[in-house]
């Protein structure tokens, strides 16, 4: 019997809807897609004997957001702990309340504000680099380079650290960082190779344990470092709280190194948990979001001219001037362009939440020990949600939207309510500066090839996403 009054596939023995997950990287929001059409905006599956629910409209997922009891994550978060441990993405309860507590001030915009030398350094490196090896008839994937931008963004702003990984193109990481989304998403999807005991049979264990090595050990490095600098000034501890807050005298990772939560230095392993959820959590998810937003400007050639148009009204004649964060609050339509591309690709396009109560959400019953998904992806996508919700068209984010379109919880790319994305305001500084350097330095050109797209925790694309780049004098 179905204790949930919510339809979903028939359910087979043992393995549940087990078996309809079993598809490629790519087919998986095509199956999620699927349901949807098949049995509506809220859906039942099983994977084996595990309740999954999934959601795919606002007024379902409103309550689930704001509800401050309901903010453990769910069970596919289990197999991102042996990479990232129990930090801030993934903890819950006491521990997570008191890192995000003590963490939320190392993201005040004063302190943001001081990391716009390091996107505009990084921006740079990036534009040479675009100009020498990629500007010409040849279409390239931007992931992979963009990913390098993101990853020496973070390294350096929040870690304090300078990596020059755009510069070394040692793209190992990023490479362990693919391997290891696409292992852990396909943990995700198919429940043999959920179980430990099968999962360490597979060679996916193999390219796992590989992969951890490289993150980790480039985690432990940024930390070594750090702590090295901060042994040579003779830091041992925060001489007050404003130091952070106010004057930004220390990185994030001086707050993880020398703060105390509840009278207490964090140990040895908070730290690299906290730090390795930041290196990927920053940096996965802005790379996503940056190489998304080109791949749309690619296909509009007018959204580039007015993006270009606005440039010129906020920087005046001299194009090629650094922006101040001031200039940067002044690129609305920079902002619309970014918001409609994570609208149509979030870059987390899929969150879980592991209902801890027996509840009720907009009439569904749910009960206890439920894993819920909220897929963005397709709610974004949603004809009830959005008009022509298919259309690339920033100004619709600008008039007054329709009537549903206008609850906030349509629009959910950094999540909404107590677990929503600590790093908004630094993303969006960040794609703005990167973004508009790349506009006024070349012409995107379109490439037609299907993205294929993957939910490997970040919106990624199975063929790659490709332009082409031509140049723009300025
Ligand atoms: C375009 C860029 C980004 C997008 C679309 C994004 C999106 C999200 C989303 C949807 C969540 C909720 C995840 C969940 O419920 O499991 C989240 C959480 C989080 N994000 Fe972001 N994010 C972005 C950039 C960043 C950056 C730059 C940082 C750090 C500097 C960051 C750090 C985090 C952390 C630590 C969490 C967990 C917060 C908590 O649970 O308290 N994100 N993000």
């Amino acid at each position: 019997s179905n204790k949930y009054n919510i339809p979903g596939p028939a359910v087979l023995p043992l393995v549940g809807n087990g078996i309809d997950f079993l598809v490629r990287r790519s087919q998986f929001l095509p199956l999620l897609a699927k349901f949807q059409k098949n049995f509506g905006d809220a859906v039942r599956v099983y994977l084996f004997h595990s309740p999954y629910v999934l959601l795919y409209h606002p007024k379902y997922i409103e309550p689930l957001m704001i509800d401050n009891d309901l903010i453990t994550k769910g069970k596919s978060y289990t197999f991102l702990l042996d990479w990232l441990g129990l930090g801030l993405l993934t903890s819950t309860g006491y521990k997570w309340r008191s890192h995000r507590k003590f963490l939320t001030p190392a993201f005040h915009f004063n302190i943001l504000q001081n990391f716009l030398p390091v996107f505009i350094k990084n921006e740079k490196v990036l534009i040479r680099k675009l100009r020498t090896s990629y500007c010409n008839d040849k279409s390239f994937d931007l992931f992979p380079i963009i990913a390098l931008t993101a990853l020496d963004n973070i390294t350096e702003s929040i870690m304090g650290v300078c990596i020059n990984a755009q510069e070394n193109s040692n793209s190992k990481y990023v490479q362990s960082i693919e391997d290891l989304s696409q292992i852990v998403t396909l943990r995700m999807r198919n429940p043999f190779v959920a179980e430990e005991a099968i999962f360490k049979l597979t060679p996916y264990k193999k390219i796992q344990d590989k992969a951890l090595e490289v993150l980790h050990g480039q985690t432990n490095k940024v930390i070594e470092i750090r702590k090295e600098e901060l042994r040579s000034a003779n830091i041992d501890k925060l001489s007050s709280d404003v130091d952070i807050g106010m004057k930004n005298k220390h990185a994030f990772l001086d707050l993880l190194l020398l703060a105390e939560v509840d009278g207490k230095k964090l140990d040895e392993e908070q730290i690299r948990e906290e730090v390795n959820t930041f290196m990927f959590e920053g940096h996965d998810t802005t790379a996503s979001g940056m190489v998304f937003s080109l791949f749309c400007m690619s296909k509009h050639p007018d959204v580039q001219e007015k993006i270009l148009q606005e440039q010129k009204e906020i920087l005046g004649d001299d194009l090629a001037r650094e922006p101040t964060y001031n200039d940067l609050k002044k690129m609305k339509y920079l902002g619309l362009v970014i918001k409609e591309a994570l609208r149509l690709y979030p870059a987390v396009p899929l969150i879980q939440r592991l209902i801890t109560k027996d509840c009720e959400l907009a009439g569904l019953r749910v009960k206890k020990n439920t894993s819920v998904i909220v897929d963005i992806f397709h709610m974004q996508r949603h004809p009830d949600v959005f008009d022509n919700p298919l259309e690339f068209r920033p100004e619709r984010f600008d008039t007054s939207p329709t009537a549903t379109a206008n609850n906030v919880f349509s629009w959910l790319s950094f999540s909404a309510g107590p677990r929503n994305c600590i790093g908004q305001k630094f993303a969006i500084m960040e794609m703005k500066v990167t973004l508009a350097a790349i506009v006024k330095n070349f012409k995107l050109l379109p490439v037609d090839t299907d993205p294929g797209l993957c939910s490997d925790l970040v919106l990624r694309a199975e063929n790659g996403v490709n332009i082409k780049l031509a140049p723009r004098h300025i």
